[in-house]
C-alpha cells in the first residue's frame, strides 16, 4: 500500500521557549525536520511528502527544497488549518498525517500503521496512560478517570483520504476545533481503531522535552 506523508511545521513553538520554531532545532547533528521527514523518506511505501510550513520559513528546509517526492504547501492558523491545507494536495489514497514536532517516529510504527490502513480507514498510534488523570476545576478534584480505559493519542494517524478530507472540510466550514486528526472522524460517528504506539515518540512541545 502506497501512501502520502503530511508532516506539520507550521507552527511557532511558542512553548519551548526557544524563540524560534522548533523545527530547526539541532538534535544528534540533524534539524529536528530532518530527523522526522527522514524516516519518511527511507519508507518506499511513502510516494509523497507534503511538509506543511510557514510561507516566509520555506528556504529554511534546505536540505528538503531538490528532493523529488516533496511538495511545499502554506500552513494555517491553528493546526487544524494547517492539516486542512495538506489535505488539499494529497495524491495518494491514503494518508499518514504527522507532528513535524515527533522526530523519535520509527520505521516499526510505520508499518504497523500500514497494516491497520489494509483492514481500517482511520487509524491512531495510541499508548496506554501510565500516571492517575482527574478531571479538576477551579483547584478541585471533580473526577477522578479510570485509567485502564485511557491512551494517550500520538502521531502519525493513518486514514482514506478522501475520508479524513470529508470530514476536515465539514468542521471548517462549522468552525469545529480538535486537538487532533481522528477526532475529526469520531464527531461524525465513524469508527477509529488503535495500533501500539511508542513511549519514545514524543512529542517536543515544552523546553524540558529538549533535553
Ligand atoms: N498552525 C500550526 C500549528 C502547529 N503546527 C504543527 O503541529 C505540530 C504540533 O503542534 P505544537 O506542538 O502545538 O507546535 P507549535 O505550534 O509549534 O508549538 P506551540 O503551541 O508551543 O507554539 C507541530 O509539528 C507544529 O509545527 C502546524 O503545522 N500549524
Ligand atoms: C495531534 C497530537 O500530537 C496528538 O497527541 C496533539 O493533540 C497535538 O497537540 P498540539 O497542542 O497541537 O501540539
Amino acid at each position: 500500500m502506497m501512501y502520502s506523508a503530511i508532516i506539520l511545521c507550521a507552527g511557532s513553538g511558542k512553548r519551548t521557549g526557544l524563540g524560534y520554531n522548533k523545527m530547526f532545532y539541532q538534535l544528534q547533528g540533524e534539524t529536528v525536520y530532518e530527523k522526522t521527514v527522514n524516516v519518511f523518506l527511507h519508507d518506499k511505501r511513502c510516494e509523497e511528502i507534503i511538509i506543511v510550513c510557514k510561507k516566509e520559513e520555506q528556504s529554511h528546509f534546505k536540505k528538503l527544497l531538490n528532493k523529488k517526492c516533496m511538495k511545499f504547501v502554506e500552513g494555517g492558523k491553528e493546526r487544524q488549518d494547517s492539516v486542512y491545507e495538506g489535505l488539499k494536495h494529497v495524491t495518494s489514497d491514503y494518508v499518514m498525517i504527522h507532528d513535524g514536532a515527533r522526530p523519535f517516529v520509527k520505521k516499526d510504527l510505520l508499518d504497523r500503521l500500514v497494516v491497520g490502513m489494509e483492514e481500517h480507514k482511520a487509524v491512531l498510534a495510541m499508548v496506554p496512560c501510565k500516571d492517575t488523570i482527574k478531571r479538576v476545576k477551579d483547584g478541585k478534584v471533580v473526577e477522578t478517570l479510570i485509567r485502564s480505559e485511557l491512551m494517550q493519542a500520538q502521531t502519525p494517524q493513518a486514514f482514506d483520504t478522501v475520508l479524513i478530507r470529508n470530514a476536515y472540510k465539514e468542521a471548517i466550514e462549522n468552525n469545529i476545533q480538535a486537538t487532533d486528526d481522528a477526532s475529526m472522524l469520531e464527531l461524525q460517528g465513524k469508527d477509529v481503531y488503535v495500533v501500539e504506539g511508542d513511549y519514545d515518540n514524543i512529542k517536543i512541545t515544552t523546553k524540558e522535552d529538549l533535553k
